[in-house]
C-alpha cells in the first residue's frame, strides 16, 4: 500500500484527492493537513508520497519544508517559476535524502491538457502566429493558468529552436487587450461563471488556422494524472526535481 498525505486537502482539488485515494486500492491515506497545520507532521515513516494542492503564494515554502523532511512530493500548485525551481533541487541536495528524494510538479494533471500542450509544441514551428487562451472558473486566484504559461513556453521555445522570429503583430496601442506577453507569447484569461478549465492555442499561418482545445469539465479529470504521478514516485520515478505529467505518459 502507498501511504499518501494530502496537504490543502480541504480545497477544490485537495478533497477530490483525498477521495481518489480512498477509492484508490493500493493507496492508504495517511494524514490530510489544510491552513495552519503544521507540516511536521508528515514524515517518511507515515507517508511515502504527499499531495500538494494548496495555493501559489505557499507551495514553494511547503515543498521545501516537505524536502527537508525527506517527504516525497507531488504537486499540483501553479506559481512556478524557473528561480523557485531551483530553490526546490537546492532543497533536495541540501536535504536528508539527496540521492533519492523525489519532487514532482505538474502545471495540469488532465489527459487532454497534457496532449494539448504536447501537441502545441509539435505544431508551433509550422505557424507564423500563436496566441493562447485560457479560460477558468471565476474562483481561480492566478491568472494566466500554470498551464498556459507552461505551453506559451513550450511554443516560444520550439520557435526559437526552429530559428523563427517574432511573430507578426502591428498593435501600436494596447490597453490591455493583447494579453500577457509570455517569451513573446501572447496570453489571454478569461474568468467565467460555469468554466472549470479550458486552454485554446491559436495557430495562424496565410489563409489557414489550427486550434488545438483542451476542456476538464470536472476536476475529476485530474485525478488519474495525480493517482499515476503517486505511483510513478512510488516506484520508478527518478530522483530529483521532474516537472510535466508527459514525463510519465509514452509521448
Ligand atoms: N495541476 C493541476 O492539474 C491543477 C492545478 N490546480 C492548482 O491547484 C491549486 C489549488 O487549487 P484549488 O484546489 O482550486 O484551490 P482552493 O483555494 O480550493 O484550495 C486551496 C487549499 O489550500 C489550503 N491552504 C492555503 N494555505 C495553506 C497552507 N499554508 N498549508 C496547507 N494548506 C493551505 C486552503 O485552505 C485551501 O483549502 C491552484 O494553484 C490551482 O491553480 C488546480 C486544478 C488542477
Ligand atoms: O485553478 C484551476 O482550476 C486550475 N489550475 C491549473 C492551472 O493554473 O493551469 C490547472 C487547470 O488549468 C485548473
Amino acid at each position: 500500500m502507498i501511504k499518501v498525505s494530502v496537504v490543502g486537502a480541504k480545497g477544490r482539488m485537495g478533497s477530490h484527492v483525498v477521495e481518489a485515494v480512498n477509492g484508490a486500492a493500493d493507496m492508504q491515506l495517511a494524514l490530510t493537513l489544510d491552513a495552519a497545520d503544521d507540516l511536521a507532521a508528515i514524515t517518511p515513516e507515515n507517508t511515502d508520497v504527499t499531495v500538494e494542492f494548496t495555493v501559489p503564494s505557499v507551495s514553494l515554502g511547503n515543498v521545501l519544508k516537505l524536502a527537508a523532511q525527506g517527504v516525497d512530493v507531488v504537486v499540483g500548485t501553479t506559481g512556478w517559476t524557473e528561480e523557485k525551481l531551483a530553490k526546490v533541487r537546492e532543497a533536495i541536495a541540501n536535504g536528508p535524502r539527496p540521492d533519492a528524494q523525489k519532487v514532482f510538479i505538474a502545471p495540469n494533471f488532465a489527459i487532454s491538457a497534457v496532449l494539448a500542450d504536447y501537441f502545441a509544441v509539435k505544431a508551433a514551428k509550422y505557424f507564423e502566429s500563436a496566441e493562447v487562451i485560457e479560460l477558468h472558473h471565476p474562483t481561480k486566484v492566478d491568472a494566466p493558468s500554470g498551464t498556459a504559461i507552461h505551453t506559451a513556453q513550450g511554443i516560444a521555445a520550439a520557435r526559437k529552436a526552429a530559428g523563427l522570429g517574432p511573430m507578426p503583430d502591428a498593435t501600436e496601442t494596447d490597453g490591455g487587450s493583447r494579453g500577457q506577453v509570455v517569451d513573446g507569447v501572447h496570453v489571454h484569461a478569461v474568468r467565467l461563471r460555469g468554466l472549470n478549465a479550458h486552454e485554446e492555442v491559436l495557430f495562424g499561418n496565410a489563409g489557414e488556422q489550427l486550434t488545438i482545445r483542451a476542456d476538464s469539465f470536472d476536476r475529476g479529470s485530474f485525478m488519474p494524472g495525480v493517482l499515476l504521478a503517486v505511483r510513478k514516485l512510488a516506484s520508478d520515478a527518478p530522483a530529483g526535481l521532474t516537472v510535466g505529467l508527459d514525463k510519465f505518459l509514452d509521448l
